[in-house]
């Protein structure tokens, strides 16, 4: 268990440099693996769910050299050259880890056990397994639709017309591999736009995908040379600063090198929306926009988020309710029925969190409604929470702390693990009281 620490009289101060974004980083190893030649990857993400992808390429044969901020991957030449893992493949906590190398994986002339945590097995994967069987893939899953499964020898895939049923960049980016190994051109469309790091990175290696709005045309691709990637901070770890930053009275925080790719930036635009500035000091763009975020402590209101919001935001729900228990006024959140199906089930998880710390609010099936602007306040004079082992739960129970009357203190800290094993340090970090 974790005593975790309250603000003191000078807030937050100081510059974060966020680890980096766990998105890109699971990409880069990817597209590393299958490219021809060395692909350098800086500043990648040091974390539980990069691991995982690390791990299972390695279990495939690929070479990935860690050496301190950065990793080298010896890329295969293409999808054809794996070797057969000898064990199952094990996905730990990740999500995009699995559900990317399904469709990474699946035309190989050989069967993989794939398996994951107990929280990775309840969620479903039949979103990806369906369009991917239709294009000649053969998966089988517990219940058709959890790990544990084996993705099966497949003698090739073919091109599919595919409307995604939910606005899942993980799914997307499935059928955008598998698209790249199929007879034909694929097209997919989208609901909402979802975070388009795949196709930015694909075109970074030399690749070609026509985008358009919602819809995407992928076909077979040239041979993929191995890259240099400089993976920008995680806007979704930069998301609890500032918040963090927003609601402990007297701070001031610069978070520094953040990716804004604008399918991230909802964080930014609902906070906005809430009445607080925030300054971009940008930088050049590579394949991916990076800037410095500045944030200061800033009264904020209340907002109705919808559908529309969500995908660019989808990671950023949970911090944003706690913002929204500190904002003066009503926050509905709606349309965000995909939270239930996260590490946790995040809806429900935050209504918890945010009751145990005295907060009016209301669980919807798709969202929550959340009466801001009481004091946080613990009803005891020390409670124990538990984020049910999910990182961004478990970071959104560290920021509530600081404003909290009353100690509250964390049963599962090592959950951070999976996307920010260094985030209670850096946390404290700014809480040195400069003189
Ligand atoms: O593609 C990605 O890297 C991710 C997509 C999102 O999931 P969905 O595609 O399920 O929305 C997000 O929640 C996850 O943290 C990372
Ligand atoms: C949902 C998340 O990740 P994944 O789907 O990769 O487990 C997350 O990091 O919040």
């Amino acid at each position: 268990m974790q005593a975790l620490a309250k603000a003191g009289q000078n807030g937050l101060q100081g510059t974060v440099q966020v680890p980096g974004d766990k998105s890109i980083s699971h990409r880069a190893l990817m597209f590393g693996a299958i490219a021809a030649g060395q692909t350098e990857i800086h500043d990648f993400l040091p974390s539980a769910d990069v691991y995982s992808t690390m791990a299972a390429l390695r279990a495939l044969g690929v070479q990935v050299e860690e050496k301190e901020h950065d990793l080298v991957v010896t890329g295969r030449g293409g999808f054809q050259n794996f070797r057969a893992p000898k064990q199952a493949l094990d996905f730990g906590n990740s999500g995009t880890s699995t559900r990317l190398l399904m469709g990474l994986l699946a035309a190989q002339p050989f069967d993989m056990a794939i398996e994951g945590d107990a929280s990775l097995s309840k969620r479903p994967l039949k979103r990806v397994s369906e369009p991917l069987n239709q294009m000649g893939a053969h998966f089988d899953l517990r219940d058709g639709n959890y790990l544990p499964g084996t993705i099966r020898a497949s003698a090739g895939l073919k091109a599919i017309d595919y409307d995604l049923p939910v606005a899942s960049a993980q799914v997307k980016s499935a059928l955008i591999f598998a698209g790249m190994q199929a007879e034909g051109t694929t097209r997919i469309v989208s609901p909402l736009i979802s975070r388009d790091h795949t196709e930015r990175m694909l075109r970074k290696f030399g690749g070609q995908i026509k985008v358009a709005g919602k819809v995407i045309e992928i076909a077979a691709q040239p041979q993929l040379e191995g890259q240099v990637i400089d993976v920008p901070g995680d806007i979704s770890s930069a998301a609890f600063f500032l918040v963090a930053g927003l609601i402990t009275p007297n701070s001031k925080l610069r978070l520094k090198k953040v990716g804004i790719n604008p399918t991230r930036t909802g964080v930014i635009t609902l906070l906005e929306r809430m009445g607080a500035q925030i300054k971009l000091d940008k930088f050049q763009d590579d394949a991916e926009p990076v800037a410095d975020l500045l944030v200061e402590s800033q009264p904020l209101h209340g907002i109705e988020i919808g559908a529309a919001d969500i995908p660019a935001a989808v990671d950023e729900l949970p911090i944003l309710a706690l913002a929204a228990a500190c904002a003066q006024g009503q926050t509905i959140i709606s349309g965000a029925e995909e939270l239930r199906v996260k590490e946790s089930d995040r809806i429900a998880e935050m209504v918890k969190v945010l009751q145990s710390l005295g907060v009016d609010v209301e669980e919807k099936p798709d969202g929550m409604v959340i009466k801001g602007g009481r004091p946080l306040k613990t009803a005891k004079p020390e409670i124990a929470l538990s984020a049910n082992g999910d990182h961004r739960l478990a970071m959104v129970i560290a920021v509530a702390a600081l404003v909290t009357e009353g100690q509250v203190n964390l049963l599962d800290p090592e959950a951070m693990r999976v996307s920010y094993p260094n985030f209670l340090q850096d946390l404290t970090n700014l809480m040195k009281v400069k003189e």
